[in-house]
């Protein structure tokens, strides 16, 4: 163990290294010659020229700009609620202070998210620079994969993400790859043991042929034939798959397929996802001179983990697959580096590990980065990303800024960690870490069935127990968002991480594909960060000197998500409440204190418009953006908020519902025709259809006044609020429709409707009265 050191500080001048390097990377030449080798040498370049260059965002001054107009308006408004509070015994005047808190949580909310985008990053490697420097010392990697349910999680999706993953564009010797199965399914098994032997085929014609994405199914979505060859592998794939789905409809693996393998001796007795015994079975043995490709060249090495699970034991979900695999790991190949990645996210880009090597071997920067953390994109988005899952903002804005500050997030899958600072090692100036060719993999004499038992130990239930496991050790136990607070441990225990985001994208997954699905993931994230924040681990404490303190706020951005659920909540149902009740709390629109609120309204989303857009996004994609940046807030975060305050008291235990990867037909028809899934009762849609029916009975209201009773001075008086109001209707059709218009299985059950019509009606009854 490697923790016995405790005071770290974190030098200031190393949070920043921003080189200045006007070469341009040599893009056309191929990373494996020798040839380039010499060429480089005759340019007289030198040996310990850097292997990544970072290079700031450019447009920072107009940003720093728009940001400080922003405040001055937002300021204003500060000022207006301060002077206009209605007096003491006046209605209102509680209403008006509880808009003003809210403003007041918006200011400072918003304050923490211009410092996240203050100052954003960017990477570039030199692969073939590394290449020729270190081809032969590149440090192994163990790859770890986790899966935990066979239903929504589907063996065939899984083994096209190991697949993709064996066929790296790196030495195979120097791979190997763990899968973890939480769902002890020996249909998972069986589909491994298809990859293992179909990856004899896929791993070298997909290096003969340089062809990407390397995940076979990804690839023949969209790929034409090359020649006979390409026929023929994708044939066995096809094959391969019948066989796959066929076992995985029946349920059940066949007795003929059950005598190729010793392993599924293992189900002889059945199985029980929560109480079984270790399963390790070793599919692909490196040293086993059998094991080779069509080419007679090595294969990664594959392994099948299933943890012991017990009732009487608890299993900590993701964090306690991933400790378990960190020693099954060290037990067979020990690699220095550790990938690990979610059973949807398949590698898009070969040479993803290449290009985390570039700064994990960089000679003068290196030292300190423990991880590097590539974004989570998905390839199952539509068009206008209807639930906006492509989180676009804090993959190409955020997380860059966070760098600069000395440390990306941890966010689960698509991260290069070093396997000692992952277990808990402090960074210290005196030790040298990069000793790569002695860190190199681990030679085992024994034979398959004695390491396969000895790993068994490693993986059972006890084993952690009384240990530091899950504390000080591996990753942490206890939150939902075990990625979050890990990577702040790292960080606090000295080290630096990095954002990668290369063109052409890491890794793809798959992102939730109805609403509902889609509000309880986010409900997850935002409880696991809010619990951090109430926590020991909070930045500002736990990291108080320990990393820059633009960081500990960064990180409350993120931590913070969940509290915001109460301001939001306050804004689009208190000023609609004041509409029915005629209790004005916005300046008149002929009055000069108008301005500043219009300033900041059509300030900020412009900009947010205008961002979205340069990222990528449609307009469409925008609006939708900010539906789903309501509905998070309204449903998710409260949500959230609530359970972490019942955890805290005791009321409730955390859970980790495991986002599914498959839909049915007709609600995957929807999604693709971006037609908005509601189809199932959930308090969630009770809070949302409420509010978006008083807020159309309000402005109803309002409109009959200006109209009916040609009440002009009433428009001017409530007009912001008849604008909020409409927008908020706008924004919600949607919802309107899935109420009341549609007829599909994906439209809102009629019992919520009713219900939330009533809540509505009783509401604006009291606001009335
Ligand atoms: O008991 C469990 C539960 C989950 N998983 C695996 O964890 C991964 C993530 O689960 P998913 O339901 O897909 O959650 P997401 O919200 O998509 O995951 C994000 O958020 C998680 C934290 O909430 C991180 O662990 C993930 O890496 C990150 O991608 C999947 O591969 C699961 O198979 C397990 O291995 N065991
Ligand atoms: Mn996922």
């Amino acid at each position: 163990m490697y923790v016995t050191n405790s005071c770290i500080t974190w030098k200031k001048k190393t949070t920043r290294h921003l080189s200045c390097m006007t070469e341009p990377p040599n893009k056309t030449s191929k990373h494996t010659h020798t040839v380039t080798h010499r060429e480089s040498k005759k340019m007289g370049e030198p040996d310990d020229f850097p292997l990544f260059e970072t290079k700031l965002a450019k447009g920072r001054i107009l940003f720093k700009l728009y940001a400080a107009s922003m405040a001055m308006g937002i300021c204003l408004i500060c000022v207006y609620r301060a002077t206009h509070t209605p007096e003491k015994g006046k209605t209102g005047r509680y209403l008006w202070i509880g808009l003003f808190m809210a403003e007041l949580w918006f200011t400072l909310y918003w304050l923490i998210t211009q410092l996240v985008r203050w100052n954003p990053v960017t990477h570039h490697t030199f692969k073939e620079k590394l290449s020729h420097r270190y081809e032969n010392m590149l440090p192994g990697v163990d790859i770890f994969v986790c899966t935990a349910d066979p239903v929504i999680e589907p063996p065939l999706m899984v083994i096209n993400t190991v697949l993709s993953m064996m066929a790296y564009d790196y030495p195979p010797e120097k791979l190997n790859i763990y899968v973890s199965d939480d769902g002890g399914s020996e249909l998972m098994f069986y589909a491994l043991l298809e990859a293992s032997r179909f990856s004899k085929h896929w791993v070298p014609f997909c290096k003969r042929y340089k062809i990407e994405p390397r995940s076979p199914s990804a690839y023949f979505a969209h790929a034409s034939p090359i020649n006979n060859e390409w026929s023929s592998i994708k044939n066995k794939y096809e094959e391969m798959r019948k066989r796959i789905d066929d076992t995985t409809s029946l349920g059940k693996v066949t007795e003929e397929m059950r005598k190729e393998h010793k392993g599924f001796q293992e189900w002889v007795l059945g199985s029980n996802k929560n109480d079984h015994q270790a399963i390790i079975q070793i599919l692909i043995d490196q040293r086993d001179p059998e094991a080779r490709d069509t080419q007679g060249k090595s294969l990664p090495g594959l392994v099948y983990v299933a943890r012991e699970k017990r009732r009487e034991w608890h299993h900590n979900f993701k964090a306690g697959a991933m400790n378990a695999l960190i020693r099954v790991s060290s037990k067979i190949s020990n690699n220095p580096i550790i990938l690990n990645v979610d059973c949807d996210m398949y590698s898009n880009n070969s040479e993803s590990i290449r290009d985390a090597m570039c700064f994990f071997m960089d000679e003068k920067r290196s030292e300190k980065i423990a991880f590097v953390q590539f974004p989570q994109y998905h390839d199952n988005l539509t068009k206008n990303d209807i639930y906006s899952n492509a989180l676009m903002v804090i993959n190409d804005v955020e997380f860059g800024s966070l760098d600069s500050y000395g440390g990306c997030l941890y966010i689960g899958s698509g991260c290069f960690h070093r396997r000692d600072t992952l277990c808990g090692r402090i960074y210290s100036l005196d030790t040298k870490i990069n000793n790569w060719e002695k860190q190199n993999h681990k030679e085992i004499t024994e034979s398959i069935d004695v390491i396969e038992n000895e790993c068994k130990i490693l993986a059972s239930c006890s084993y952690e127990h009384n240990t530091q496991w899950g504390k000080e050790m591996g990753v942490k136990y206890g939150c939902p968002v075990e990625d979050i607070i890990t990577g702040l441990s790292i960080q606090c225990r000295g080290w630096r991480s990095v954002h990668l985001n290369p063109k052409r994208k890491a890794f793809l997954g798959l992102s939730p594909t109805t609403l509902l699905q889609t509000l309880i993931q986010t409900k997850r994230w935002s409880e696991g960060d809010f619990q951090i924040f109430l926590s020991q681990y909070c930045p500002l404490v736990f990291g108080h000197n320990k990393i820059p303190l633009r960081l500990q706020i960064s990180y409350c951005c993120y931590l913070l998500w969940a509290a915001n659920c109460w301001a939001t909540l306050y804004y689009v149902s208190v000023p609609s409440y004041c509409l029915l009740a005629h209790i004005s709390l916005f300046p008149k629109l002929s009055s000069y204190w108008f301005l500043p609120f219009a300033y900041v309204f059509v300030g900020k989303y412009a900009y947010s418009l205008g961002e979205f857009y340069w990222l990528g996004g449609t307009v469409r994609g925008w609006w939708n953006d900010q539906r789903m940046w309501l509905y998070r807030r309204l449903t998710s975060y409260l949500f959230g908020f609530c359970d972490v305050i019942f955890k805290s008291i005791g009321f409730t235990t955390s859970g980790f519902v495991i986002t599914s990867k498959v839909s049915e037909e007709d609600a995957l028809q929807r999604y693709n025709k971006e037609i908005m899934e509601f189809g199932a009762t959930s308090p969630m849609f009770n809070i949302l259809s409420t509010l978006a029916l008083v807020n159309v009975l309000s402005f109803i209201n309002g409109v009959k006044w200006v109209v009916m009773d040609s009440d002009i001075n009433h428009f001017r008086e409530l007009g912001i609020q008849m604008v909020l109001c409409g927008l908020i209707i706008l924004i919600n059709i949607p919802l309107y429709e899935g109420m009341f218009f549609r007829k599909d299985n994906g439209s809102m059950p009629s019992s919520v409707t009713f219900q939330s019509t009533i809540l509505a009606v009783l509401f604006c009854a009291i606001a009335i009265m």
